[in-house]
């Protein structure tokens, strides 16, 4: 009897161990990758910072589609603008999951759109997100973005040193506004602060090997929230969130309900709430993600932008020529000067792929077995789509370290002679598939008022050491770590064109206090005092 218990557990033991040698293994007919150890896969390997510049070396040796096996789950790693085009936009379908984050469901209730799974409560958020985004809507809010433009113009103006926290302010103010009918006058409104307070802790939270990996190991779910600080953090970022994005949410209610509406985005949501198919909080949320989704990004473009003029002056004087024959020095460029700006366009095309805001996007899964370049991507695999592989791959971009404009002036995609750029499209560094960047709209129209000011007003040259001197030679290379990046804190001079141009910016700032009026009804005393004060200057 023991005899042939002992055998029974021997059998299981030798079966589980098995099991245990495949885990981490590649599975026949996925794309290729990186040798694997036993149970971990390529896990040990994977990189906790910067990991797109990682990922886009192993495309030069695997290709432009190839696997890291995560322990039992595999990574699919695509690099080309024809796998994104051929396996995330063709098969969308099957392809614009999020692979699973229990961390980002803990702090949002899973009602995070960026991170929601491919669901019906992601349909009823991106519904609702589309609606409120489309270019039609995005043109109503043209005004208040124009006036904020100006204002980043002017504060840059009178405070050039602060131009990080002046454009970080700008991109907060436009998406407060256009979503809550009201604007942060300063970087320390208190609505920017108590965002920007948030964010930054869920940004900590969610960055790889802050916490133990509760998505490999769903065990560590059970552990008790007194000895698991994830749950305690994200406890913590859901208060701080909920506070915010529900007390933005209340005052749109009240004004839909005393008929006080100053057409803002979330007074449309609250009215069709039901429509919509949103529970209350629901909403709360798709305004705190639309917040969360608009902010960052564009500020850091536009800080990579400055980074880039101040590193690459030939770009900038380019710029300046074109603006100063197209525009003239006797007014500030408008939106509709764009169309008339090729070089400026290049600029813009440019950033995106000198520094892509979201180098790897944000990771898709898949629910279905897929096939693409004659390999398997099975079903639930996480699917990196590496954008800045794609953007400094040699093989389509000559000196991709370079940023040079010209490249879109000789070719619509940038690329060099003689590679096929049919599958590229412009509005790649927004992602793609059905999770597609909604925001993109009201995303260019920011770009594109503040690329021109910029250009207009002010000449952007390297900071000067003060005990030597001399430039400071600009690192574009220094950036944040995390799923969108942006540089660090830079210095960097920055002078206004000529006196006449500080004057019109001075002008064209006290004319936009009309628009800036109906956004400013519920200031806090601090935001209304100062307010006052700036405005003081120019009654
Ligand atoms: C420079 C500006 C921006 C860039 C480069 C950018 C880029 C991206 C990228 C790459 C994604 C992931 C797409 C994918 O998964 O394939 C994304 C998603 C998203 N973006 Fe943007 N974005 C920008 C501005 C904005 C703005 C202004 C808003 C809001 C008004 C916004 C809202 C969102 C939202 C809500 C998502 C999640 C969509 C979903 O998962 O269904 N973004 N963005």
């Amino acid at each position: 009897m023991i005899g042939t218990v002992l055998i029974g557990f021997a059998f299981v033991a030798l079966w589980l161990a098995i099991r245990m040698a495949r885990i981490g293994r590649r599975e026949k007919g996925i794309p290729p990758g990186p040798p694997t150890l036993p149970v971990l896969g390529n896990l040990h390997m994977f990189p906790k910072e910067h990991a797109h510049l990682r990922l886009s070396e192993w495309a030069k040796v695997y290709g432009d589609i190839y696997s890291l096996k995560l322990g039992p789950g595999t990574a699919i790693i695509v690099s080309s603008a024809a796998a994104v085009k051929n396996l995330l936009d063709k098969h969308s379908g099957t392809t614009s999951d999020r692979p699973a984050s229990h961390m980002a469901d803990d702090i949002a209730d899973g009602l995070n759109m960026v991170m929601t799974r491919y669901s019906d409560t992601w349909r009823a958020l991106r519904k609702t997100a589309h609606a409120i985004l489309t270019p039609q809507q995005t043109a109503k809010h043209l005004p208040i973005q124009k006036a904020e433009a100006i204002q980043l113009s002017y504060d840059i103006l009178k405070d050039p040193k602060g131009f990080f926290n002046h454009i970080k302010r700008y991109s907060n103010s436009v998406i407060v506004s256009v979503l809550y009918g009201k604007r942060c006058p300063r970087y320390e409104s208190e609505t920017t602060t108590a965002f920007f307070h948030a964010m930054h802790l869920n940004q900590q939270a969610m960055a790889i090997g802050r916490y133990p990996p509760v998505d490999l190991l769903p065990i560590l779910n059970y552990v008790p929230a007194r000895w698991a600080p994830w749950k305690i953090a994200a406890a913590r970022i859901n208060r701080l969130q909920k506070k915010l994005y529900l007390g933005l949410l209340a005052e749109c209610e009240e004004r839909v309900e005393k008929g006080t509406e100053t057409g803002c985005y979330m007074e449309e949501v609250v009215r069709r709430r039901e429509e919509f198919g949103l529970t209350r909080v629901m909403a709360g949320y798709v305004g705190g993600v639309t917040m969360e989704g608009a902010s960052d990004t564009t500020s850091f473009f536009l800080q990579s932008l400055i980074l880039a003029f101040c590193a690459f002056p030939e770009a900038q004087r380019k710029a300046q020529e074109e603006i100063d024959r197209v525009v003239g020095k006797d007014r500030m460029p408008n939106l509709d000067d764009f169309v008339d700006l090729p070089y400026i366009q290049a600029v813009v095309k440019e950033t995106h792929r000198f520094r892509p805001v979201a180098p790897l996007a944000v990771p898709h899964a898949s629910i279905a077995d897929e096939e693409y370049g004659g390999y398997l991507v099975p079903a639930g695999s996480t699917i990196f789509v590496n954008l800045w592989g794609i953007f400094h791959n040699e093989e389509f971009f000559e000196r991709p370290e370079v940023f040079e404009p010209d490249r879109f002036i000789r070719s619509e995609f940038g690329t060099k002679p003689g590679a096929d750029d049919s599958d590229f499209r412009h509005t790649l560094p927004f992602g793609c598939g059905r999770r597609i960047c909604p925001g993109m709209n009201l995303a260019n129209n920011s770009l594109m008022l503040n690329s021109m000011n910029l250009i207009w007003a002010f000449n952007f040259s390297p900071a000067i050491d003060a005990q030597t001197g001399q430039p400071i030679p600009p690192d574009t290379t220094d950036y944040l770590k995390g799923m969108l990046t942006g540089p660090n804190p830079f210095q960097c001079t920055i002078t206004p064109r000529s006196e006449q141009r500080a004057e019109q910016i001075e002008h064209a700032f006290a004319d936009a206090v009309h628009t800036f009026l109906p956004f400013e009804q519920r200031l806090d005393e601090a935001d209304r005092a100062y307010v006052k004060e700036q405005r003081a200057a120019f009654a």
